[in-house]
Parts: structure tokens; sequence; C-alpha cells
């Protein structure tokens, strides 16, 4: 792929492609399963197990207990492993990496890619530091059944693992993103494929968060408007997404599990704003939303 396809990828002629993809008897379909992701959820109560940074990891945990599921948080290769075969899936952040980290979290990528376990990747300031390029590198050869990331992210990965050229528009950020998620298309659709061929059952996704949220799972492109900009303002909106994801994929495919988590956050982001009076109370409301949300809520939203 070209540098230029990739600069050039959100014309009016492909964002009309993309979107016919999503046609009402599909939508409909695939409404019914987020629906019933978020059912399964509530009422399994499954546990996503995560490794991830320290600056956000109790959000993410009361995140993934505000949508109904279970969560446990560990730094340790062989617990990690061993809880696998309890845990639905897993959420693996690299937020804030420690030396031992280099070793450990290939470990236990390959350790999943043997058993078909299924976890999710956010590749948090993707592109900053030797240390994380060589962990994320690493993934490639046992990679995640999910990425979820901002669209900065999403480019710096894609671009590592030699999946889109280097596109001299694009930077490494560090947490927060530089890009729009409309130039992270390419990006996004093509380590969905390169993901797909390595997943269980051959399914994988990817999400790219922003202003409006795109999911893909390499063939359709889906559009998610809605949220908040306060939840750029609290640390951790993008990380509890991450687990929340982790949560959707115990219980459903890589597409509805990215779906049903991003809509979810979408809808909560909003309610939150109307009631909020500051970040600090944003995190209270978000919480609250993410628990008051109901199936149909989450699933009859706006899906472009
Ligand atoms: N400007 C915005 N308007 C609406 N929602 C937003 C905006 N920026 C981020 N979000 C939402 O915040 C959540 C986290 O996304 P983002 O800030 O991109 O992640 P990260 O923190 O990893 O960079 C997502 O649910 C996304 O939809
Ligand atoms: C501030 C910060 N520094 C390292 S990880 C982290 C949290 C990033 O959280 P999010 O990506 O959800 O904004
Ligand atoms: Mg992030």
């Amino acid at each position: 792929m070209s540098d230029d396809s990739h600069m050039h990828c959100c014309n009016d002629a492909d964002n009309n492609t993309d979107n016919s993809n999503a046609d009402s008897t599909d939508l409909t379909g695939l409404r019914a399963r987020i629906a019933q992701a978020v059912r399964d959820v509530k009422a399994q109560t499954p546990l996503a197990q995560s490794f991830t940074n320290f600056v956000t990891i109790n959000l993410v945990a009361n995140a993934q207990l505000a949508a109904g599921g279970t969560a446990a948080m560990s730094f340790l290769p062989d617990d990690v492993v061993n809880t696998a075969w309890i845990s639905g899936a897993d959420y693996i952040n690299v937020g804030t990496l420690l030396p031992f980290y280099k070793d450990a979290l290939p470990q236990i990528a390959r350790a999943f890619r043997k058993t078909g376990h299924k976890w999710v990747l956010d590749p948090v300031a993707a592109g900053i530091g030797k240390t994380r390029t060589e962990i994320l590198r690493a993934f490639r050869a046992a990679p995640p059944t999910i990425v979820r990331g901002n669209a900065s992210e999403i480019i710096a990965l894609a671009t590592m693992w030699g999946l889109i050229s280097p596109d001299e528009a694009s930077r490494p950020a560090g947490v927060e993103s530089v890009d729009e998620v409309d130039a992270a298309v390419d990006a996004a659709k093509t380590l969905a494929v390169f993901l797909a061929k390595f997943a269980p059952n051959g399914q994988a996704a990817v999400a790219v968060s922003g202003a409006v949220d795109l999911v893909t799972d390499g063939e359709h492109v889906y559009r998610l408007p809605g949220g908040s900009a306060m939840m750029a303002k609290i640390t951790g909106a993008g990380c509890s997404l991450g687990g929340v994801t982790a949560t959707y994929l115990a219980v459903a495919e890589p597409l509805v599990a990215a779906l049903a988590a991003t809509l979810l956050y979408n809808r909560a982001g909003e309610i939150a704003e109307a009631k909020a009076e500051g970040p600090g109370s944003f995190q209270v409301h978000l919480l609250d939303a993410l628990w008051n949300l109901t199936p149909e809520q989450i699933a009859d939203s706006a899906i472009l």
C-alpha cells in the first residue's frame, strides 16, 4: 500500500463504499447480536483479566464491573496465563511499562496464541520508546483478537508491523491522538485483516476511538458518532473502553464486542456530560451510565 493511498483514504467515494456495507438487513442482525452480547455480560458476569497501566487501572476495573463483568488485574506471566482458563478474554495495555514487561508481555501473548485465548490490545503511545516498540513488535507473531486505540496508535502499530507504509503526515503521539479517526481507516482495515489470519475462528476487529469512532472487521467499516469531548478530560476513557471491550469479547465475536463497547461508551459519555459539573463528576456519572444503559439503548444507537 502506498503512502498516497493511506493519506487519501477518506474521500466521499470511500465513505460511501464503507457505508453501503451497513445496509439495513445487515444492521438489524448486527444490532440483535450487540443487544445479546450486552445481555449475556449482565447475565454471565464474565471475567476479563487485565495486564494494564498503573494510571487508569482502577477505572478499568470499575468500568468492567459497571458493564456487568468481573475484573482481575495481574502483572505476573504465570498468574495471567494460568488464570486464562477462567477468563473469557484478556486485556493488555502498554501505557506504563517496566523493564521486565519486555519478556513478560511477549511470553503471555505466545501462551495465548498457543491456546487460542482471545485478547484485546490497547497499544497506548505506540511508536514512543525503544522498549514499547520492542514489545509491540513482538506481538506481531502472536497478535491479539482486537486492537483498540486512538487513530495515532492504530497508524503507528500498523506501520511498525509493516502492514502500511510510513506516513509522513502522521507521527507517534503520547497517550493522546494527533490524528483524526478517518486518517486511520486503511491502517485499521489492514490491521483487522492481519489479526483475523491468526484469530480463533478467523475473526478479529479493530476499534479506533475519537470524536466519531470507527470499528472494522477488515471488510466492513462502521462509524459510531456521539460520546463527549469531556471523555478526553479524564484519564482512562480509552483504557477503560479497552477493558470493557475485553468484557464483551468474553461472550461475543470480536466485531460485536468492539461495537457493543464503543456504542456503550458513546451513550454513557453523552449522559455523563449532561449531568456533570466537571471532570470529577463526569467520571462518576460515566460509571453510573455504564451500569444503567440497557441492551436496547446500546444496540439501537446510530451506526453509520
Ligand atoms: N471529541 C470527542 N467527542 C466525543 N467523544 C470522544 C471525543 N474524544 C474522545 N471521545 C470518546 O472518548 C473515548 C476514549 O477515546 P480517546 O480519547 O480517543 O481514547 P484515548 O484516551 O485512548 O486516546 C471513546 O469512547 C471516544 O468515543
Ligand atoms: C496518562 C497516561 N500515561 C501513561 S498511560 C496513561 C493513561 C492513558 O489513558 P487513556 O489512553 O485512556 O487516556
Ligand atoms: Mg489510550
